[in-house]
Protein backbone atom coordinates (compact mmCIF):
# COMPACT_ATOMS: atom_id res chain seq x y z
CA UNK A 1 0.00 0.00 0.00
CA UNK A 2 3.11 1.94 0.75
CA UNK A 3 3.65 5.10 -2.29
CA UNK A 4 6.29 7.51 -2.58
CA UNK A 5 4.11 10.08 -1.27
CA UNK A 6 4.79 9.91 2.77
CA UNK A 7 1.43 12.61 2.97
CA UNK A 8 -1.05 10.43 0.99
CA UNK A 9 0.61 7.24 3.05
CA UNK A 10 -0.85 8.99 6.06
CA UNK A 11 -3.65 10.31 5.18
CA UNK A 12 -4.41 6.47 4.17
CA UNK A 13 -3.72 5.49 7.57
CA UNK A 14 -5.70 8.25 9.28
CA UNK A 15 -8.47 7.37 6.76
CA UNK A 16 -8.54 3.62 8.14
CA UNK A 17 -7.80 4.45 12.04
CA UNK A 18 -10.55 6.92 12.04
CA UNK A 19 -12.92 4.74 10.99
CA UNK A 20 -12.13 2.68 13.90
CA UNK A 21 -14.68 3.47 15.96
CA UNK A 22 -17.59 2.71 13.22
CA UNK A 23 -16.13 -0.60 12.89
CA UNK A 24 -15.90 -1.72 16.70
CA UNK A 25 -19.71 -0.24 16.97
CA UNK A 26 -20.93 -2.12 13.67
CA UNK A 27 -18.61 -5.20 13.70
CA UNK A 28 -21.18 -8.35 14.21
CA UNK A 29 -23.86 -6.40 13.69
CA UNK A 30 -27.17 -6.22 10.90
CA UNK A 31 -27.11 -3.37 9.23
CA UNK A 32 -30.31 -2.72 6.79
CA UNK A 33 -29.33 -1.06 4.12
CA UNK A 34 -33.05 0.21 1.83
CA UNK A 35 -31.46 0.48 -2.05
CA UNK A 36 -34.40 2.76 -3.59
CA UNK A 37 -35.14 2.49 -7.34
CA UNK A 38 -34.48 6.48 -8.10
CA UNK A 39 -30.82 5.51 -6.37
CA UNK A 40 -30.32 2.84 -8.87
CA UNK A 41 -29.84 4.46 -12.33
CA UNK A 42 -26.21 6.12 -12.49
CA UNK A 43 -23.98 3.35 -13.35
CA UNK A 44 -20.83 4.65 -10.83
CA UNK A 45 -23.90 4.66 -8.08
CA UNK A 46 -24.37 1.39 -8.32
CA UNK A 47 -20.75 -0.27 -8.78
CA UNK A 48 -20.03 2.01 -5.61
CA UNK A 49 -22.72 0.60 -3.95
CA UNK A 50 -21.75 -3.26 -4.72
CA UNK A 51 -18.38 -2.08 -3.54
CA UNK A 52 -20.09 -0.84 -0.20
CA UNK A 53 -22.02 -4.30 -0.08
CA UNK A 54 -18.85 -6.04 -0.25
CA UNK A 55 -16.97 -3.55 1.68
CA UNK A 56 -19.43 -4.25 4.97
CA UNK A 57 -19.17 -7.54 5.02
CA UNK A 58 -15.82 -7.97 4.83
CA UNK A 59 -15.08 -5.73 7.87
CA UNK A 60 -17.19 -8.57 9.47
CA UNK A 61 -20.89 -6.09 9.49
CA UNK A 62 -23.59 -8.36 8.20
CA UNK A 63 -25.22 -5.81 5.57
CA UNK A 64 -29.17 -7.25 4.35
CA UNK A 65 -30.35 -5.24 1.33
CA UNK A 66 -34.02 -4.37 0.73
CA UNK A 67 -34.59 -3.04 -2.77
CA UNK A 68 -36.98 -0.89 -4.42
CA UNK A 69 -38.07 -0.83 -7.96
CA UNK A 70 -40.73 2.24 -8.23
CA UNK A 71 -39.01 3.83 -11.45
CA UNK A 72 -38.25 -0.03 -12.77
CA UNK A 73 -41.48 -1.47 -12.37
CA UNK A 74 -43.57 2.45 -13.47
CA UNK A 75 -41.31 1.49 -16.79
CA UNK A 76 -42.39 -1.46 -17.30
CA UNK A 77 -45.91 -0.97 -16.97
CA UNK A 78 -45.67 1.47 -19.45
CA UNK A 79 -44.26 -0.74 -22.10
CA UNK A 80 -47.00 -2.92 -21.44
CA UNK A 81 -49.33 -0.26 -21.65
CA UNK A 82 -51.11 -0.62 -17.83
CA UNK A 83 -52.19 2.43 -16.49
CA UNK A 84 -50.54 2.95 -12.61
CA UNK A 85 -50.82 5.47 -10.09
CA UNK A 86 -49.53 6.74 -6.56
CA UNK A 87 -51.84 7.39 -4.12
CA UNK A 88 -50.52 8.57 -0.60
CA UNK A 89 -47.08 7.49 -1.43
CA UNK A 90 -48.24 3.90 -2.64
CA UNK A 91 -48.57 2.33 -5.65
CA UNK A 92 -52.24 1.34 -6.92
CA UNK A 93 -51.64 -2.24 -7.27
CA UNK A 94 -54.62 -4.43 -9.50
CA UNK A 95 -54.51 -7.74 -10.01
CA UNK A 96 -52.42 -7.16 -13.20
CA UNK A 97 -50.24 -4.61 -11.79
CA UNK A 98 -48.92 -7.21 -9.12
CA UNK A 99 -47.41 -9.71 -11.62
CA UNK A 100 -45.77 -6.69 -13.48
CA UNK A 101 -44.41 -5.56 -9.66
CA UNK A 102 -43.41 -9.33 -8.71
CA UNK A 103 -41.48 -9.95 -12.29
CA UNK A 104 -39.79 -6.51 -12.25
CA UNK A 105 -38.54 -6.93 -8.72
CA UNK A 106 -37.69 -10.57 -8.15
CA UNK A 107 -37.01 -11.24 -12.41
CA UNK A 108 -34.73 -8.03 -13.03
CA UNK A 109 -33.93 -5.30 -10.31
CA UNK A 110 -32.93 -8.17 -7.67
CA UNK A 111 -30.67 -10.13 -9.48
CA UNK A 112 -29.33 -7.11 -11.27
CA UNK A 113 -27.99 -5.80 -7.58
CA UNK A 114 -26.96 -9.63 -6.92
CA UNK A 115 -24.61 -9.88 -10.31
CA UNK A 116 -23.13 -6.48 -9.25
CA UNK A 117 -21.78 -7.22 -5.58
CA UNK A 118 -21.02 -10.96 -6.94
CA UNK A 119 -18.62 -9.73 -9.27
CA UNK A 120 -16.27 -9.27 -5.89
CA UNK A 121 -17.28 -12.74 -5.56
CA UNK A 122 -20.19 -15.26 -4.40
CA UNK A 123 -21.55 -13.48 -1.75
CA UNK A 124 -25.52 -11.90 -2.74
CA UNK A 125 -28.25 -14.03 -2.71
CA UNK A 126 -31.59 -12.82 -3.92
CA UNK A 127 -34.99 -13.24 -2.02
CA UNK A 128 -38.70 -12.41 -2.27
CA UNK A 129 -40.84 -11.87 0.95
CA UNK A 130 -42.61 -15.35 -0.42
CA UNK A 131 -39.20 -17.04 0.32
CA UNK A 132 -38.66 -19.18 3.27
CA UNK A 133 -42.01 -17.79 4.81
CA UNK A 134 -39.98 -13.98 5.44
CA UNK A 135 -42.67 -11.78 5.21
CA UNK A 136 -46.73 -12.12 5.91
CA UNK A 137 -48.74 -9.13 4.34
CA UNK A 138 -52.29 -7.51 5.61
CA UNK A 139 -53.82 -5.52 3.18
CA UNK A 140 -53.17 -2.10 4.08
CA UNK A 141 -54.71 1.19 2.88
CA UNK A 142 -53.83 4.46 1.11
CA UNK A 143 -54.05 7.95 3.83
CA UNK A 144 -55.15 10.67 1.28
CA UNK A 145 -55.88 13.94 3.01
CA UNK A 146 -56.03 11.74 6.60
CA UNK A 147 -58.90 9.77 5.03
CA UNK A 148 -58.17 5.98 4.16
CA UNK A 149 -58.33 4.97 0.62
CA UNK A 150 -58.40 1.24 -0.87
CA UNK A 151 -55.75 1.00 -3.64
CA UNK A 152 -56.00 -2.75 -4.17
CA UNK A 153 -53.15 -5.44 -3.40
CA UNK A 154 -50.76 -3.71 -1.42
CA UNK A 155 -49.87 -4.39 1.57
CA UNK A 156 -48.03 -4.03 4.76
CA UNK A 157 -45.88 -6.66 6.78
CA UNK A 158 -47.58 -8.36 9.37
CA UNK A 159 -45.16 -10.76 10.72
CA UNK A 160 -41.34 -11.49 9.94
CA UNK A 161 -39.41 -15.20 10.07
CA UNK A 162 -36.02 -14.09 10.20
CA UNK A 163 -34.99 -17.48 9.32
CA UNK A 164 -34.37 -17.60 5.62
CA UNK A 165 -32.63 -14.51 6.21
CA UNK A 166 -29.83 -15.35 9.25
CA UNK A 167 -29.52 -18.57 7.36
CA UNK A 168 -27.72 -16.73 4.98
CA UNK A 169 -25.78 -14.41 7.18
CA UNK A 170 -24.66 -17.26 8.96
CA UNK A 171 -23.21 -18.77 5.78
CA UNK A 172 -21.42 -15.98 5.10
CA UNK A 173 -23.66 -14.12 2.40
CA UNK A 174 -25.51 -10.81 1.69
CA UNK A 175 -29.10 -11.29 1.24
CA UNK A 176 -30.89 -8.95 -0.87
CA UNK A 177 -34.78 -8.84 -0.54
CA UNK A 178 -37.66 -8.28 -2.73
CA UNK A 179 -40.26 -6.48 -0.83
CA UNK A 180 -43.24 -8.78 -2.23
CA UNK A 181 -45.33 -10.72 -0.01
CA UNK A 182 -48.39 -13.24 0.09
CA UNK A 183 -51.01 -12.78 3.08
CA UNK A 184 -52.30 -15.82 5.16
CA UNK A 185 -54.28 -16.68 2.35
CA UNK A 186 -51.14 -16.76 0.05
CA UNK A 187 -52.38 -14.11 -2.10
CA UNK A 188 -49.48 -11.86 -2.90
CA UNK A 189 -49.08 -8.47 -2.58
CA UNK A 190 -47.34 -5.28 -3.34
CA UNK A 191 -45.10 -4.11 -0.45
CA UNK A 192 -43.53 -0.44 -0.56
CA UNK A 193 -39.82 -1.39 0.26
CA UNK A 194 -39.30 1.30 2.30
CA UNK A 195 -41.62 -0.38 5.17
CA UNK A 196 -40.59 -3.73 4.08
CA UNK A 197 -37.05 -2.56 5.17
CA UNK A 198 -38.25 -1.42 8.35
CA UNK A 199 -40.09 -4.70 9.30
CA UNK A 200 -36.75 -6.33 8.40
CA UNK A 201 -34.73 -4.12 10.58
CA UNK A 202 -36.67 -4.26 13.55
CA UNK A 203 -37.24 -8.11 13.69
CA UNK A 204 -33.74 -9.08 12.64
CA UNK A 205 -32.84 -6.20 15.48
CA UNK A 206 -30.24 -4.38 12.88
CA UNK A 207 -27.95 -1.53 14.79
CA UNK A 208 -28.47 0.84 11.65
CA UNK A 209 -31.40 1.07 8.78
CA UNK A 210 -30.08 3.20 5.68
CA UNK A 211 -32.83 4.44 3.44
CA UNK A 212 -30.33 5.55 -0.09
CA UNK A 213 -33.11 7.78 -2.15
CA UNK A 214 -32.70 10.39 -5.05
CA UNK A 215 -33.04 13.44 -2.16
CA UNK A 216 -30.31 14.62 0.52
CA UNK A 217 -32.54 13.51 2.97
CA UNK A 218 -35.48 15.02 4.49
CA UNK A 219 -36.48 18.86 3.96
CA UNK A 220 -38.57 20.64 6.77
CA UNK A 221 -40.22 22.69 4.06
CA UNK A 222 -39.84 20.93 0.90
CA UNK A 223 -39.05 22.17 -2.11
CA UNK A 224 -37.02 24.68 -0.36
CA UNK A 225 -33.59 22.69 -0.32
CA UNK A 226 -32.10 24.78 1.85
CA UNK A 227 -34.28 23.30 4.76
CA UNK A 228 -32.21 19.89 4.91
CA UNK A 229 -33.25 18.19 8.36
CA UNK A 230 -29.69 16.54 9.89
CA UNK A 231 -31.53 14.96 12.86
CA UNK A 232 -34.70 14.33 14.29
CA UNK A 233 -36.24 12.31 16.78
CA UNK A 234 -38.98 9.59 17.15
CA UNK A 235 -41.66 12.28 18.97
CA UNK A 236 -40.91 15.05 16.33
CA UNK A 237 -40.98 12.85 13.24
CA UNK A 238 -44.54 11.41 14.62
CA UNK A 239 -45.62 15.41 15.13
CA UNK A 240 -44.55 16.20 10.97
CA UNK A 241 -45.06 12.98 9.59
CA UNK A 242 -49.26 13.49 8.41
CA UNK A 243 -47.73 16.82 6.94
CA UNK A 244 -45.29 15.57 4.46
CA UNK A 245 -45.56 15.12 0.86
CA UNK A 246 -46.54 11.86 -0.15
CA UNK A 247 -43.32 10.45 -1.79
CA UNK A 248 -41.79 10.87 2.06
CA UNK A 249 -44.27 9.64 3.73
CA UNK A 250 -43.66 5.80 3.65
CA UNK A 251 -39.86 6.57 3.87
CA UNK A 252 -39.93 8.45 6.91
CA UNK A 253 -43.30 6.31 8.25
CA UNK A 254 -40.30 3.47 7.40
CA UNK A 255 -37.99 5.03 9.06
CA UNK A 256 -40.44 5.68 12.65
CA UNK A 257 -41.44 2.43 12.56
CA UNK A 258 -38.11 0.98 12.49
CA UNK A 259 -36.55 3.29 15.05
CA UNK A 260 -39.52 2.89 17.64
CA UNK A 261 -38.93 -1.07 17.01
CA UNK A 262 -35.51 -0.44 18.66
CA UNK A 263 -33.50 0.26 15.85
CA UNK A 264 -30.95 2.76 17.28
CA UNK A 265 -30.80 5.16 14.28
CA UNK A 266 -32.21 5.15 10.24
CA UNK A 267 -30.80 7.41 7.98
CA UNK A 268 -32.18 8.69 4.89
CA UNK A 269 -29.31 9.92 2.72
CA UNK A 270 -28.41 10.38 -1.05
CA UNK A 271 -27.90 7.37 -2.98
CA UNK A 272 -26.79 9.73 -6.23
CA UNK A 273 -23.44 9.92 -4.51
CA UNK A 274 -21.17 7.78 -4.83
CA UNK A 275 -20.10 5.51 -0.78
CA UNK A 276 -22.67 7.87 -0.03
CA UNK A 277 -23.36 4.83 2.96
CA UNK A 278 -19.73 4.64 3.32
CA UNK A 279 -19.98 8.46 4.19
CA UNK A 280 -22.83 7.92 6.00
CA UNK A 281 -21.62 5.11 8.41
CA UNK A 282 -17.84 5.57 9.14
CA UNK A 283 -17.85 9.40 9.70
CA UNK A 284 -19.13 11.70 12.70
CA UNK A 285 -20.70 14.20 10.88
CA UNK A 286 -22.94 11.72 8.44
CA UNK A 287 -24.99 12.67 5.43
CA UNK A 288 -28.46 13.23 5.41
CA UNK A 289 -30.98 12.55 7.59
CA UNK A 290 -30.85 11.05 10.56
CA UNK A 291 -33.77 9.54 12.92
CA UNK A 292 -33.15 8.62 16.42
CA UNK A 293 -35.22 7.60 19.32
CA UNK A 294 -37.60 10.10 21.38
CA UNK A 295 -35.60 12.30 23.71
CA UNK A 296 -31.99 11.42 22.37
CA UNK A 297 -31.11 14.17 19.67
CA UNK A 298 -27.17 14.28 19.88
CA UNK A 299 -27.83 17.82 18.85
CA UNK A 300 -29.24 21.26 19.19
CA UNK A 301 -32.43 21.52 16.24
CA UNK A 302 -31.17 23.25 13.04
N1 LIG B 1 -39.97 16.87 2.52
C1 LIG B 1 -39.33 16.23 1.52
N2 LIG B 1 -37.97 16.14 1.55
C2 LIG B 1 -37.31 15.49 0.57
N3 LIG B 1 -37.91 14.91 -0.50
C3 LIG B 1 -39.26 14.97 -0.60
C4 LIG B 1 -40.01 15.63 0.40
N4 LIG B 1 -41.31 15.51 0.06
C5 LIG B 1 -41.37 14.82 -1.09
N5 LIG B 1 -40.14 14.48 -1.51
C6 LIG B 1 -39.89 13.68 -2.72
O1 LIG B 1 -39.72 12.30 -2.34
C7 LIG B 1 -38.81 11.69 -3.26
C8 LIG B 1 -38.25 10.40 -2.67
O2 LIG B 1 -39.25 9.41 -2.61
P1 LIG B 1 -39.32 8.24 -3.73
O3 LIG B 1 -39.34 8.88 -5.09
O4 LIG B 1 -40.47 7.37 -3.37
O5 LIG B 1 -37.91 7.56 -3.53
P2 LIG B 1 -37.37 6.03 -3.65
O6 LIG B 1 -37.59 5.56 -5.05
O7 LIG B 1 -35.94 6.16 -3.28
O8 LIG B 1 -38.15 5.21 -2.64
C9 LIG B 1 -37.79 12.78 -3.50
O9 LIG B 1 -37.12 12.64 -4.72
C10 LIG B 1 -38.64 14.07 -3.49
O10 LIG B 1 -39.05 14.38 -4.81
C1 LIG C 1 -46.98 -0.33 -2.64
C2 LIG C 1 -45.86 0.27 -3.43
O1 LIG C 1 -45.86 1.45 -3.70
N1 LIG C 1 -44.87 -0.57 -3.78
C3 LIG C 1 -43.72 -0.16 -4.54
C4 LIG C 1 -42.68 -1.29 -4.46
C5 LIG C 1 -41.34 -0.89 -4.99
C6 LIG C 1 -40.71 0.23 -4.19
O2 LIG C 1 -41.02 0.50 -3.05
O3 LIG C 1 -39.70 0.85 -4.88
P1 LIG C 1 -38.92 2.21 -4.49
O4 LIG C 1 -38.28 1.97 -3.18
O5 LIG C 1 -37.93 2.35 -5.60
O6 LIG C 1 -39.91 3.34 -4.44
C7 LIG C 1 -44.09 0.11 -6.03
O7 LIG C 1 -44.96 -0.57 -6.56
O8 LIG C 1 -43.45 0.99 -6.63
Amino acid sequence: MRTEDPESDARKVAVLTGALPWLKEFHGNVVVIKYGGHAMVDEECRRAFAEDMVFLRTCGILPVVVHGGGPQITEMLGRLGIDSEFRGGLRVTTPETIDVVRMVLTGQVGPDIVGLINQHGPMAVHLSGEDGGLFTAARTQAVVDGEPVDIGLVGDVAAVDVTPVTALLEAGHIPVVASVAPDADGVVHNVNADTAAAALAVALGAVKLVVLTDVEGLYAHWPDRDSLVQQIDAAELAEILPGLDAGMIPKMAACLRAVEGGVKRATVVDGRTPHALLLEMFTTEGTGTMVVPAGSREEPAP
